[in-house]
């Protein structure tokens, strides 16, 4: 049996207002394939505009009873869900792979740090506060109060299936919000076995709801124009982040956007080069590349280009290439074959202006969508490769010559979602830090993520953040209460 139907949180069903339908009301279904080799792993029902519509009244409809649950209530609840999660954490891993491709071992990392978005904003449920203020006149007093906004969408991509989902359900809830998600229809599997647990630690029916569909854009058009959904929260690329503010407009809608990376990994001649390699090999090439915050292009000042190259190498060459359930596996597949397009395109375009290929170069002849992982040098700022996300396992490596030219070009991008340097002088550390437009700078590191802290981008990679105590406001509206005759 396929390890994966033998767990029980593989579902072939979707929930919907508080129901697993194995159906569409259309009849219609679509499957989910292993990028490994393309193989079908599950059938879903193809859900339309019946099923969003009926999920998004049923989702109304209980909000207001999951809203006047107590603070502690809600966070019972969400703490039980990241106890499940945890214990649970194998079985999602394994689903996780196979739909996504990542290493087991990516996976199972994915899973666990991300479940402790539950658990930080199971805590935070407990901490919205309002205010009291000393009124305009002495009979007067100024209340602001808190509350939940109400009916979310959210919408998420293929490439973290399972932790893209809990740093939106986690503060949604913990604030009194009730939850339509439309996962990717490539990984919509995690979605569903998270919807599972959900349950079972006790979200109320129809808060929390999953549509399966390969109809995003009739879902993108439901939830922004319909008036009960009061808020959007989305990660994905920025031209449909883009998209859906332009839909959401006519309602106002609220929206929390997680969008596009092209994040600029520095290296100064100060830096120490052994863990701006180990830093790089991370940031670039954890998920095969395809990672919103992954190094997409290193830029290293020219006293020690060759230095450090030559330790990026030599730990590239440790990556073993293959199916991400294999034993020793730390690179697998790219999700399809528009992502190895992709990645091919913006390497013919390097290497025909110039760029080498150091290491890799080529799709590998393990699997259609597997590319192994590539270092090129002589890389210039007029290379597809420093303005686009690649998405895939490319290390592009430009040299500069001092602060200024580097954060000149490192900024000179429309996105702003991370960067990172190595340096070990304070002057230069503060400098490079603040000069730099990024919602998020790694320094000495090549790692971001937590659930502690406020994750997200400026320019066109996002709006607000995810985590930290600031990560439940896009949760809340504020009312401002003027209470008088005191
Ligand atoms: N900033 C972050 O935290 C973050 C995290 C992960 C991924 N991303 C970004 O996501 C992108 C990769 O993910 P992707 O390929 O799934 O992105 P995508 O934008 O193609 O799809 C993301 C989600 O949006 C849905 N979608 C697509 N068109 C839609 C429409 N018209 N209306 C409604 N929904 C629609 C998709 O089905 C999917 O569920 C990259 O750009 C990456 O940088 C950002
Ligand atoms: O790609 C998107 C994820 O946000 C990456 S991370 O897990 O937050 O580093």
């Amino acid at each position: 049996m396929n390890p994966v139907s033998s767990s029980p949180l593989f579902k072939q069903a979707a929930l919907v207002a508080g129901e697993w339908l194995a159906r569409s009301a259309s009849g219609a279904t679509f499957q989910v394939c292993d990028p490994f080799d393309g193989k079908t792993i599950a059938t879903l029902p193809d859900l339309g505009l019946e099923e969003t519509s009926r999920a998004i009244d049923a989702a109304a409809r209980v909000q207001p009873e999951w809203a006047k649950r107590t603070a502690k209530e809600r966070a019972g609840v969400l703490k039980r869900w990241f106890d499940l999660v945890i214990a649970n954490a194998d079985d999602l891993a394994t689903i996780l792979t196979a739909e996504q491709g990542k290493p087991l071992g990516e996976a199972k990392s994915e899973i666990i740090s991300n479940a402790a978005y539950l658990e930080w904003f199971a805590e935070e449920a407990k901490r919205i506060e309002g205010e009291i203020i000393p009124g305009a006149h002495p009979s007067q007093r100024i209340l602001v109060l808190k509350q939940p906004i109400g009916v979310c969408a959210a919408i998420t991509p293929w490439n973290f299936p399972n932790g893209m989902i809990t740093r939106k359900v986690g503060p949604a809830l913990a604030a009194g919000c009730t939850v339509v998600l439309k996962p990717s229809e490539l990984t919509p599997l995690s979605a569903l076995a998270l919807a599972a647990l959900a349950e079972e630690a006790g979200v109320p029916k129809c808060a929390f709801s999953v549509i399966t569909t390969t109809d995003a854009k009739s879902f993108g058009l439901e939830v922004t124009k319909n008036p009960t959904v009061a808020k959007i929260t989305f990660t994905g690329s920025t031209p449909v982040g883009r998209w859906l503010m332009r839909e959401g407009a006519d309602t106002i809608k609220r929206f929390s956007l997680e969008l596009g990376g092209n994040a600029p990994f520095i290296v100064f001649d100060d830096a120490d080069l052994d863990a701006a390699s180990d830093g790089a090999l991370v940031s670039k090439f954890r998920n095969a590349g395809q990672t919103c915050v992954c190094a997409n292009r290193i830029y290293v000042q020219q006293g020690v280009v060759e230095a450090f190259t030559e330790k990026l190498l030599s730990r590239v060459s440790t990556l073993k290439l293959g199916r991400g359930t294999e034993a020793g596996v730390t690179m697998g597949p790219l999700i399809d074959g528009r992502a190895v397009a992709k990645m091919e395109a913006h390497l013919a375009d390097a290497t025909a202006k110039g760029a080498k290929i150091l290491s890799g170069g080529r799709r590998s002849s393990l699997g259609p969508t597997l590319f192994e992982p590539t270092v090129l040098s002589g890389v210039t700022q007029d290379m597809i490769v420093t303005r686009e996300e690649t998405f895939a396992p490319l290390a592009p490596i430009i040299a500069f010559r001092d602060e200024a030219d580097v954060i000149a070009m490192a900024n000179a991008s429309e996105f702003g979602l991370a960067a990172y340097f190595y340096a070990r002088d304070m002057r230069r550390i503060f400098n490079v830090a603040e000069a730099l437009q990024s919602g998020m700078v790694g320094v000495n590191n090549g790692a971001l993520a937590n659930e502690m802290a406020p994750f997200g981008g400026i320019k066109q990679s996002g709006l607000g953040r995810e985590g930290s105590h600031h990560g439940i406001e896009g949760y809340l509206e504020l009312k401002y209460v003027a209470l008088g005759g005191l």
